[in-house]
């Protein structure tokens, strides 16, 4: 029968048909084999595991239990061997963790009632597989990750990086203090459930914003890192990531990473190897003449594992790209993967395939960790699929993978969480241009039809394809909101749930609107008309009341196709009605009254948050290198008086290399006055001639390196 195991295994032999679950197994080797397996197959066994009954042996490569297979083990780390015949079962481990997922894989074999017989020879493509908790914004609860490493054993990963750049202790202003005693209790228990879960629980540290390279820094660092090492953590990592200024120094950097590595370590009988991300962490930022990554690769000791987000921060991972980086580094690549997470485009959910990494990188990289979403039990479609595709890289394929993802986390719902994830699974336009497919299946019928339509004919076919779809739309929300099976996914889904459903509800009455125009119907289209615009309301107030932050607040789904559809079929529909029928009834506002232009390259593709009288820059997340010369321009599609604008570069001292102006026509400027108020920000406004363009350039000597923390201009006629 068809063997369903995750991740797929590497080697699979069916050797026969399959045997009726032995009403008792006798266990063999339970003294020698790894704890943690046998607890797991005393949980799933229960009173059918005793000294009586089926013979099951268990254990690692050398054990007694295990003598007769030695040569059958992968000699790999984490590899196993496992048979099931008429005779006995073995669960043979090449090392602990492997006996351990040779357990894993065995409870998968339950089927109906029987065990197949079968031969399985597996062990994993990437050395180090997982998460690392290391978005901006909120932190995960403890419950939450706790229920994140239960998955992790389950999926055979094996890290889980602690490095939520939110929390004080992870990063400025506590790096350096030991955490209270209730958080330092949580983390302790995190570090057990991981264990038992067969999972690297790697504490990382995040002090390059403030640090001082300085013995007195270098003392606290390693005073933290005892603190840690005495609840239990064994794995650590020093985050680099997203600073500037003296802790981006790569000599410094090097010489504090390798006394961590000598004095901490290398001395410790059990801590496994330094982790370090890098501040040129991905190839678009490096620049040779700096010379960052030529001395990490010389002179940082080479048992210090190095993390790669790849070509740019968020990209797809190539055998190009980490055969480049590990000349540089002069070792294999720790892939950072940034995906699924959102954290810079937070009104989104990704919830699509993981798809686009190469299959041929498993012998340049060491690791393989992606970065999620700050929704946790929505993250785990794509670490499950990214289980799937770090354990066994060729026989990856991405929808098989997707498909049991949505099946192992929502069993009791899969249709109506299929159609859900199909249209939460692009970005939207994003500062790093980074794009996902999305309502795949329906786009071409949606563009077909559209485009039928404006030719003025309707084909009958595709309109009552999409009228099936919007009606899945609407009913899978319901179904998913009623659902009971997994209540932590629900809750933070919750509001793109009802936000789906108006999706679900506007495309039918777009649709019937459509129709009724067709006819002549005019006291059914305005019927429709004010439903279509009644939704659209309500779906406004869900984006002002739910998921508020400073960066992209609010809700957004099925933003690629199905909005884009539901705004094109109403617009086309209204405006024909107005022709026919004389009438001037308004439509959809969707229209931006302000656009971006800049030189700086990290804020070309910028989106806009444009609201009635404010327009806002979405905030950045990274350092972002400010040329000489480099402006920031938004234009209006009318003159406007700007009773205010603030900016935060989130920089120390004055900003003396800037300026701010405006202008009605494009060529003569004023400059705005700015005040420094006591946050930092800086305050201006004009309240002479209404402007058209408003912009800040770099008047300065240098390049500057700033955060774009915040950016905005409030405009009125
Ligand atoms: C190494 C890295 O990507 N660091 C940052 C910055 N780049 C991506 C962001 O979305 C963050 O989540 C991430 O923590």
């Amino acid at each position: 029968q068809d063997i369903q195991v995750q991740p797929s295994p590497r080697q699979v032999n069916v050797t026969g048909k399959s045997m009726a679950i032995p009403v008792a197994f006798r266990l063999v080797g339970e003294q020698e084999a790894n704890p943690h397996a046998i607890t797991l197959l005393k949980q799933s066994l229960g009173d059918r595991l005793g000294t009586e009954g089926f013979p099951l042996y268990v254990g690692e490569k050398g054990g007694r239990g295990v003598r007769g297979v030695k040569r059958l083990i992968p000699d790999h780390p984490e590899g196993y061997y496992l048979s099931i015949t008429d005779k006995a079962i073995m669960l043979a481990g090449n090392d602990e963790r492997g006996t351990y997922y040779a357990v894993r894989t065995f409870m998968q074999l339950f089927h109906e009632g029987h065990l197949p017989f079968v031969e399985i020879q597996d062990y994993p493509d990437v050395r180090f597989r997982g998460v690392v908790e290391g978005f901006y914004g909120t932190p995960w609860s403890h419950e939450a990750r706790l229920r994140q490493l239960r998955f992790y054993g389950e999926n055979k990963l094996n890290t889980y990086i602690y490095g939520p750049k939110d929390d004080p202790y992870h990063s400025s202003p506590n790096w350096r203090k030991p955490y209270p005693v209730k958080e330092a209790a949580r983390l302790a228990e995190l570090v057990k459930v991981a264990d038992e879960n067969e999972v690297d629980f790697v504490w990382a540290i995040h002090p390059g914003l403030d640090i001082r390279w300085e013995t007195s820094d270098r003392d606290s660092l390693m005073a933290k890192f005892e603190h840690m090492y005495d609840l239990g953590v064994r794995s650590f990592a020093v985050f680099f990531d997203d600073i500037s200024g003296e802790g981006a120094k790569a000599d410094r950097q090097v010489e504090l990473l390798n006394y961590i590595d000598d004095h901490f370590v290398q001395v410790k009988p059990d801590v496994t190897p330094l982790i370090v991300c890098p501040t040129e962490y991905n190839k678009g930022w490096v620049r040779p003449e700096s010379g960052y990554l030529a001395t990490i690769g010389e002179k940082l000791n080479p048992s210090v594992e190095v993390m790669w987000t790849g070509d740019r921060v968020i990209s797809e991972i190539t055998k190009e790209g980490v055969e480049w980086i590990r000349e540089q580094i002069k070792r294999p690549s720790y892939i950072w993967w940034n995906f699924p997470v959102s954290d810079y485009v937070r009104d989104h959910l990704l919830l699509g395939e993981v798809y686009g990494n190469g299959k041929d990188i498993a012998g340049s990289i060491s690791g393989f960790v992606a970065n999620p979403m700050e929704w946790a039990e929505a993250s785990k479609l794509a670490i499950y699929c990214v289980a799937d595709y770090t354990w066994n890289m060729q026989s990856y394929d991405r929808f098989r993978s997707w498909h049991r993802a949505i099946r192992a986390i929502m069993p009791e719902n899969v249709e109506a969480f299929t159609v859900f994830a199909r249209h939460n699974s692009d970005l939207g336009e994003n500062v790093h241009r980074f794009r996902r497919e999305e309502s795949v299946e329906i786009q071409p019928v949606a563009e077909r039809f559209m485009k039928g339509y404006r030719e003025g004919h309707c084909d009958e076919r595709d309109f009552l394809a999409l009228q099936d779809e919007f009606e899945r739309v609407a009913e899978a929300a319901d179904l998913l909101l009623i659902d009971r099976e997994n209540e932590a996914l629900i809750e933070e889904i919750t509001p793109w749930l009802h936000q789906f459903k108006i999706l679900g509800d506007a495309g039918q009455e777009v649709l019937a609107m459509l129709k009724a125009g067709e006819r002549g119907d005019r006291e059914l289209f305005l019927r429709k008309y004010n439903h279509v615009k009644a939704l659209r309301k309500r779906s406004y107030e869900l984006e002002r009341q739910f998921n508020q932050n400073p960066y992209q607040p609010g809700v957004k789904t099925g933003t690629t196709v199905l909005q884009p559809l539901v705004l094109d079929v109403f617009t086309e529909a209204t405006e024909r009605f107005n022709r026919q029928n004389g009438t001037d009834l308004p439509l959809l506002a969707d229209y931006s009254p302000c656009k971006l232009t800049t030189n700086v390259p990290q804020l070309e593709s910028l989106p806009l948050q444009v609201y009635p009288n404010r327009v806002h820059l979405t905030p950045l997340l990274e350092v972002v290198k400010w040329p000489v010369g480099g402006y920031l321009q938004l234009e209006f599609d009318d003159a406007y008086r700007i009773p205010g604008t603030r900016l935060n570069f989130d920089v120390k001292g004055d900003l003396s290399w800037g300026v701010m102006e405006v202008s009605a026509d494009g060529e003569t400027w004023q400059t705005v006055a700015l005040t420094r108020d006591t946050r930092g920000r800086l305050n201006g406004k004009w309240e002479d001639a209404p402007v058209k363009f408003v912009r800040f350039t770099n008047t300065g000597e240098g390049e500057q390196q700033v955060y774009l923390r915040e950016f905005y201009v409030v405009f009125s006629l």
